[in-house]
């Protein structure tokens, strides 16, 4: 799950962006990229790392320009490494930079179609850089030399019509202002707001809300499934929906794991979502045992503490902080390997023993993915002297790979493909496990904006909204899994691309 934020201000807009994309960072820690306009020219600076890693003074000076987009990255497609860091750049037409958030499925019909009729060089594998030529050659196609917005448009159109899957992008476009564009299912989220100056209104674009109320901008509103907006360098605002809009389907998993609790996503607070989500768990566990013997609830920092307070209220038991996260390690699940993600664990958390010692304890996530996290929590539990170590879930089995802009390529590595609940249960080593309910998920997210009427759900129910082939699932799981991950690392060559 990338990070993105697009700018048009009066003034140099680096430092903004510096600052979004450090606000943003929970949604990528491999890699980050800045892109400013300054007259006809794109200044571009990107690279591994944290965003405070990237960037330094020399780099943040030579950022000129009042118009910019960056990026924080998670990559879900081609390699890993800087050379695929975003934003992407082509020259033709105008100087477009482009950053993006989510994941093309038919990235290699896309390349075929770019080099065989558009003649288009790919430089990577990332469908970042796909998804930005499509972009340019159909704007190369409309072909004014004088751009005015509904070529922009129409050209966002077009991209629609070709690219399927998970996008929420945004493009600086040398000379003309900053574009930014959501699929036509608005599986990824992106919001816009507005900041009043003296010489005149300033806009922003973002993947979160959180990002806007840093920078002092005013959440406006959310983009629509399909819709298109322009901010040209005078600050005018232009937007456009899409004949090929369908029905909004936010990603549901942007609520249990990846958006901050601060964010308002398609209107719907995150941080209440998630406290809906205890009480609709606690709801469960008071039904399938009324009579439980749960001393303590403890969540696993940080994303659960929200859900778990509730959850322990409910239940009327005691509610305490048995694991103490390191604040220095980042999130374990959005890093690249299985063999760093399980050693991150035990370097984040640490239990506090007093607390589970004789106790019948109820520890709990926001998500079981590969069950790295769950697996060595319940055995921290375990030894810190628990008398019962029970766990729970705030969303149901994740059994089905992500195409969406998610990193769990191969179904095979979840801990739930395939397997019962009992059989998880005795996997992770639990004495009960309790999932949430999906229809219970769906509610706790949808009570905040009713309008939503659905969500992709695609990891827990395995339905794909934009319909997806078992070819592309299998070459998926080929190309991205860890197993074929560390082969790369190796030196044994990638048999596709993603
Ligand atoms: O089953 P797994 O594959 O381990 O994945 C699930 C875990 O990963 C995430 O935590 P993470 O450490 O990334 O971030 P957090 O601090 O926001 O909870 C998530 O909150 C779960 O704890
Ligand atoms: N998580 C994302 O949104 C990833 C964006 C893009 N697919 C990449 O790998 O760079
Ligand atoms: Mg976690």
């Amino acid at each position: 799950m990338c990070g993105i934020i697009g700018i048009v201000a009066q003034n140099n807009v680096a430092a903004d962006l510096y600052e979004g994309l450090t606000v943003l960072q929970h949604r990528g820690q491999d890699a980050a990229g800045i892109a400013t306009l300054d007259g006809h020219r794109v200044n571009l600076h990107k690279g591994s790392g944290l965003v405070r890693d990237v960037f330094g003074p020399t780099e943040m000076q030579a950022l000129t320009g009042r118009v910019g987009m960056g990026h924080v990255r998670y990559p879900t497609a081609g390699l890993d490494d800087s050379s695929e860091a975003q934003p992407f750049y082509v020259n033709s037409p105008y100087g477009i930079a482009l950053g993006h958030n989510g994941n093309l499925i038919n990235t290699r019909e896309l390349t075929q179609e770019l080099f065989d009729s558009d003649r288009r060089h790919l430089n990577t594998r990332s469908d970042s850089e796909v998804l930005l030529n499509v972009l340019a050659h159909e704007l190369q196609e409309l072909g004014p030399a004088s751009l005015r917005p509904e070529h922009l448009f129409a050209a966002v159109d077009a991209v629609h019509r070709r690219c399927s899957g998970a996008y929420s992008a945004i493009a600086v476009v040398s000379g003309h202002g900053v574009l930014c564009f959501r699929d036509p299912w608005g599986i990824r989220p992106a919001v816009l707001g507005v900041r009043e100056t003296p010489a005149g209104p300033e806009y922003a674009v973002a993947s979160e809300s959180v990002a806007l109320d840093v920078l002092g901008f005013e959440l406006m509103r959310d983009l629509r499934a399909g819709e298109a907006i322009f901010i040209s360098l005078d600050g005018q605002l232009h937007t456009h929906d899409s004949p090929l809009a369908r029905e909004l389907t936010p990603c549901i998993f942007e609520h249990v794991y990846f958006s901050r609790p601060d964010s308002l996503l398609d209107d719907i607070s995150v941080y209440k979502a998630r406290l809906r989500m205890g009480q609709t768990l606690a709801r469960k566990i008071l039904r399938e045992r009324p009579d439980h013997d749960i001393e303590v609830v403890i969540p696993v920092p940080d994303t659960s503490r929200t859900s778990a307070l509730p959850l322990a209220y409910d239940l009327d038991v005691k509610y305490r902080e048995g694991f103490i996260k390191n604040r220095y390690i980042g999130r374990t699940f959005i890093m690249p390997g299985q063999a760093e993600r399980r050693k991150s664990v035990r370097q984040k958390l640490n239990a506090i023993d007093l607390e589970f010692r004789g106790k019948n304890v109820l520890i709990v996530d926001d998500s079981v993915v590969r069950g790295t996290t769950s697996r060595q929590i319940i055995q921290m539990a375990r030894d810190a002297g628990a008398r019962r170590v029970y766990f729970a879930s705030a969303s149901p089995p994740v059994r089905h790979a992500n195409i969406y802009g998610i990193d769990m390529p191969a179904a095979s590595e979840l801990i739930a493909c395939g397997r019962t609940e009992k059989e998880i249960e005795q996997e992770l080593g639990a004495d009960w496990l309790i999932y949430q309910d999906l229809p219970d998920l769906i509610e706790a997210c949808r009570e905040g904006n009713a309008q939503v009427s659905q969500f992709d759900t695609s990891c827990f129910s395995g339905d794909y909204v934009t319909g997806v082939s078992p070819e592309y699932l299998e070459q998926l799981q080929q190309v991205r899994s860890d197993q074929a991950r560390t082969r790369r690392r190796e030196g044994v060559p990638a048999r596709a691309t993603g």
